[in-house]
């Protein structure tokens, strides 16, 4: 078997075409949607996210503006800047981008942004709602994953997906989405014993622990749906956490890094930057 290899940036390029449209439409009311990024620190590949989703708003239409604040920055001026973004009316999303220095505490920022311009999804109160099956911004990286699986027609109901990694960002709320789609679930971590068996029997398989090629082709049941979040970095090349040139052979589907899933998550917020403008201006 030789999979399909699924082009995520292709789709995330269909839907930003979409999103185009409907931010022509609501410029046509007199609405343009805004985004606010935090960006806290030097670290490279975060200075390069946010590069990336500032150039998205860019070429949509969108309204955006980042804040580039230096590592040594308090947790109590980082909230002062949230608080007014919550007050702007020119914004109606605003994003940390994660991870944050060890001085800062994550909870307490992620909840001080407005539950209606948090269109990570990451505030306590939409991690609830998405627990409970209520409307509310999906966390981006999950809902592009199951974007991908919808395009390429890839049955979730009944299926049993496998998650290995519980972040906060990415393994738990797609858990989450994958259950609201019907699917039986198993998440696996670290300290999960004889992690093969448990992936050997996934219909969809989902990596996401950040550990170069650990899901090798013996761990993968012949026909799975493979989907690669992992972003692991060596010699300055972007490698996921799939052995892609084995697994290909073994698996029906499979994302590629880069241009699988990583593309989807700055489309799944420039999604959400529109519903919360959409929403906040009804
Ligand atoms: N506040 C948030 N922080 C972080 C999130 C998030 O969703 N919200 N996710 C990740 C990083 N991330 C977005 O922030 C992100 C990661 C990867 C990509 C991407 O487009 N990847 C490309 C390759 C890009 C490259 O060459 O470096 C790909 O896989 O094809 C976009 C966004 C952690 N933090
Ligand atoms: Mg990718």
């Amino acid at each position: 078997m030789t999979a399909t290899v699924i082009d995520g940036k292709k789709i995330a390029h269909a839907l930003r075409e979409r999103l185009k449209q409907e931010v022509a439409e609501l410029a046509a009311h007199h609405v343009q949607p805004g985004l606010a990024v935090i960006l806290v620190g030097e670290d490279p590949a975060s200075h390069s996210y946010v590069r990336g989703k500032e150039k998205a708003c860019e070429s949509l239409g969108i309204y955006s503006k980042v804040y580039r604040l230096p590592a040594s920055v308090s947790e109590a001026e980082l909230l002062h800047t949230i608080h007014e973004l919550n007050e702007s009316s020119l914004i109606h999303g605003i994003l940390v981008q994660l991870p944050l220095p060890s001085h800062i505490s994550e909870s307490s920022i992620l909840l001080a942004i407005s539950p209606d311009k948090d269109v990570d999804g990451f505030h306590l109160m939409n991690v609830g709602k998405l627990q409970t099956g209520l409307p509310t911004f999906l966390p981006c990286t999950p809902h592009g994953v199951i974007q991908l699986l919808q395009y390429e027609n890839i049955p979730i109901e009944g299926k049993h997906a496998v998650i290995v990694g519980r972040s906060n960002i990415v393994g738990k709320p797609l858990a989450a989405l994958l259950l609201q789609h019907n699917a039986t679930v198993t998440i696996c971590h670290s300290k999960t014993v004889h992690l093969k068996n448990f992936t050997k029997q996934a219909d969809i398989l989902i990596a996401a622990v950040g550990k170069l090629r650990m899901i090798t082709a013996d761990m993968v049941k012949s026909g799975a749906a493979v989907i690669d979040v992992g972003i692991n970095r060596v010699n300055g090349r972007l490698v996921g956490d799939v052995d892609f040139e084995e697994v290909r052979h073994v698996a029906s589907a499979i994302t590629p890094v880069p241009g699988g899933v990583g593309p989807m998550t700055i489309a799944m917020l420039l999604y959400n930057t529109v519903e919360a403008a959409k929403r906040l201006e009804s």
